[in-house]
């Protein structure tokens, strides 16, 4: 066989999707044909999760009746709250807990075995996967922190619930909406490696709690969703050093380091979400008076464009904006996976519509015809 390899599988077009648009070249990121700055700020995470879903972004009544659907699951089911407990003893990373529990939610499911398939069997799954995901991550970090979990209520949005469950006390507007708009940004966004992971999966016919738990594993990786927090990590690691923050990022590049949430597989330009993220951030830092991480930010992007032509993705600007909202460092990707779960379940309702079981080759290069020597023998 003479194989032309592709490892990243790079440029290659798994199929049609009518979710989301990349143009990398232009940095046009597109939901259902709406452009995500039309999106951000405007519309709830809701009402882009329905469009998602649906097609079309949802009138007063369909919104009212989606959202009553995802309220109705917010609670923990059983084995959650035991489940939770116990991982707190041994998880330092709050991604494996949320993988963890989010596998388990199948023992909850009386129809899991049937949760795949086809988009009629799995709505109520995706349904309950969106939903209680936030109650999983706050519940888990309040059981961390030594401190008793907070009941969701269904009398705020999405975003504003998970900070109320992560903290005992309704938001600020202010932080509420930004958190919002955040999950909007992050929904979807192609054949990304979680999303082609999920869609692998559901390709074998796994149950839909199965196909996400794998998109959960490949999100985690610091080249992927992970990178979030190690952009955090980063301008702290910055800040604690005598160097300033161009001399401390030429270093890491010296030494041959991927500096995180830079670069990116499809957008040739600075990624669209970053520009929508980095208003965001800087207005949110000079409202709070605590500008140094977002300067830090600025500076390295300025460097990185100059020296490496390397532009900020999604995970930079996000880092310093969650920051100042006083969101938990090691619980920025899983807030990633909050809003990217519908997104991912958009994916496999596209995959059922037309399933094929997606199976690449590998080019064997290993030895041919060998014999076996007799275990006593060799
Ligand atoms: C939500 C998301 O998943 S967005 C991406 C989040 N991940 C990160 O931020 C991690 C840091 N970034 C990276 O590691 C990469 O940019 C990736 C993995 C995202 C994309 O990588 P690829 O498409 O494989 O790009 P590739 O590895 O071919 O890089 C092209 C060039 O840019 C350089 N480059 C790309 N990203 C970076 C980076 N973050 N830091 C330093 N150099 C970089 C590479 O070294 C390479 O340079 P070279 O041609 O001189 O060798
Ligand atoms: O598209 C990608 O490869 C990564 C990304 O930006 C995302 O998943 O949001």
């Amino acid at each position: 066989m003479t194989a032309d390899y592709n490892p990243g599988l790079d440029g290659i077009v798994l199929g049609p999707t009518e979710l989301s648009g990349v143009d990398g070249e232009a940095g046009v990121l597109t939901y259902r044909g709406y452009p995500i700055e039309e999106l951000a700020g405007t519309v709830s995470y809701e009402e882009t999760v329905y469009l998602l879903w649906y097609g079309e972004l949802p009138t007063t009544a369909e919104l009212d009746a989606f959202s009553e659907k995802l309220t109705a699951n917010r609670a923990l089911p059983e084995p959650l709250p035991t489940l939770l407990a116990e991982l707190v003893k041994s998880n330092d990373d709050p991604m494996d807990a949320v993988r963890t529990a989010v596998s388990a939610l199948t023992a909850s499911d009386p129809d899991a075995g049937e949760a795949a398939g086809s988009r009629d069997d799995t709505e109520g799954a995706a349904i309950r996967l969106t939903a209680v995901l936030p109650t999983i991550i706050a519940t888990y970090v309040r059981l961390r922190d030594g401190d008793e979990p907070v009941d969701p209520r269904d009398d705020l949005g999405h975003a504003a619930n998970f900070l109320y469950m992560l903290t005992g006390e309704e938001p600020e507007p202010v932080v509420a909406d930004t958190l919002d708009m955040a999950l909007v940004l992050h929904l979807d966004h192609g054949i990304n490696a979680s999303t082609f992971s999920g869609k692998v999966n559901a390709s074998t016919l796994a149950t839909v709690y199965s196909s996400v738990t794998g998109s959960l594993a490949a999100l985690s990786g610091p080249l992927h969703g992970g990178a979030n927090a190690d952009v955090m990590r980063m301008l702290q690691a910055v800040d604690a050093s005598d160097k300033s923050p161009t001399e401390w990022v030429d270093d890491a590049i010296a030494r041959g380091d991927r500096i995180p949430g830079f670069g990116h597989r499809v957008y040739q330009v600075k990624d669209p979400r970053a520009i929508v993220l980095q208003e965001r951030s800087k207005a949110l830092a000079e409202a709070a008076g605590e500008t140094k991480w977002y300067e830090y930010s600025t500076e390295i992007e300025g460097y990185l464009a100059e020296e490496k032509g390397i532009k900020p993705n999604v995970d930079f600007y996000s880092s310093s904006m969650y920051y100042v909202m006083d969101i938990p460092i090691d619980i920025y990707t899983p807030i990633f996976a909050i809003s990217r779960m519908a997104g991912w379940l958009a994916h496999l309702f596209e995959q059922y519509e037309d399933n094929r079981l997606i199976r690449p080759l590998g080019d064997y290069v290993g030895e041919h015809g060998k014999t076996v020597t007799p275990l006593d023998e060799r």
